[in-house]
């Protein structure tokens, strides 16, 4: 019997069950958390059933990275979360822009709501940072150790919350406030700037006192409040991503891009002085320079 080819999953009946743990290969597929699979064998739900899966719904987003900007190996992080979270510490590790912006034309591409979320508020003010994607209309949420989960948990209940940071951010610190019977490992920041890797693997997490998932109601999102723990990652890299790619995903400005001559990257003058995003005034101008900005971030950043 070819294990390889099977995957563990946490419930629902035959034609609608989540992957909750191991990225698996059906074929050619690689399967992530958050496919939605069909599998055939045993479908009681209980922990560690083993059930062959048949098929990978159509996934309705994707969070891809590769391992740097010229690697063409596309990694899907995750499937068909609503919302990522980006999870920065304020300071220990130091915050880095480059990595948050990553993140954040990663989610737009792949059809997620980025959030930022900031931990360690106790050592460094949020303020000066929260400012450099204020024109970008991210939402921002405080989660430290000693903050209330309130804001956060109004969030992300009802919906399917990819969690993403570097490692030693607080993250796995983070889960276990939300998920306390999760026990997600967490370590001590080492040297400076990185911390080490404590978590190895993805894993997606119910919420507690949040409706259990009705898999089979139909519902564009079935899963009632859930996490998705990520490692900790040391470089997000964009090969895959065009920006072309990133202003289609902003539907107020992927109209007017329409109009733009053949060839056209958006960038506006001097690469393209025809852009028809320039022909936009008022708000939508301003948040034609925002994604702009992020586009000439993510071409000049490293991939951390
Ligand atoms: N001062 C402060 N320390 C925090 C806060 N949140 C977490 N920490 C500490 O930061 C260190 C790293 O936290 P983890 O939760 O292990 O970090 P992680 O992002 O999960 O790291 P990996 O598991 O390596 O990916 C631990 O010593 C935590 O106690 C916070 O809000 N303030
Ligand atoms: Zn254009």
């Amino acid at each position: 019997m070819d294990r390889g080819r099977w995957g563990c999953v946490i419930g629902g009946d035959p034609d609608r069950l989540v992957v909750a743990m191991r990225a698996r290969e059906l074929g050619r597929t690689p399967i992530v958390v958050g496919d939605d699979v069909g599998v055939v064998g045993d479908v009681s739900g209980k922990v560690d059933a083993l059930a062959r899966i048949v098929r990978v719904q159509e996934r309705r987003t994707v969070l891809r990275r590769t391992a740097d900007d010229t690697d063409p190996f596309e990694r899907v992080v995750v499937a068909n979360a609503d919302q990522l979270l980006i999870v920065v510490a304020l300071a220990d590790p130091p915050p880095r822009s480059g990595f948050v912006e990553r993140a954040m034309v990663a989610a737009y591409v792949g059809g997620l709501q980025p959030v930022l979320c900031l931990t360690k508020a106790d050592l460094a003010d949020p303020d000066d940072f929260v400012s450099l994607f204020s024109d970008l209309d991210v939402p921002v949420v405080m989660a430290g150790r000693e903050q209330p989960l309130e804001p956060l948990l109004d969030r992300i209940s009802g919906s399917l919350t990819a969690l993403i940071g570097h490692s030693g951010v607080g993250k796995s610190t983070l889960v276990n406030r939300l998920v306390p019977e999760a026990n997600r490992a967490t370590g001590i920041v080492s040297g400076v700037g990185k911390g080490r890797h404590t978590s190895t693997q993805s894993v997606a997490l119910h919420l507690p006192g949040v409706p259990t998932p009705d898999l089979t109601s139909g519902d564009r999102n079935p899963f009632g409040g859930w996490v998705i723990d990520t490692p900790g990652i040391r470089s997000f890299g964009l090969a895959h991503i065009s920006p072309v790619d990133v202003v289609a995903a902003f539907s107020d400005l992927a109209v007017t891009a329409e109009q733009c001559p053949r060839g056209c990257t958006h960038l506006g003058p001097p690469a393209d002085p025809e852009c028809a995003l320039d022909t936009l005034t008022g708000k939508a101008a301003q948040r034609v320079q925002a994604v702009r900005r992020l586009l000439v971030a993510i071409a000049t950043n490293e991939t951390w």
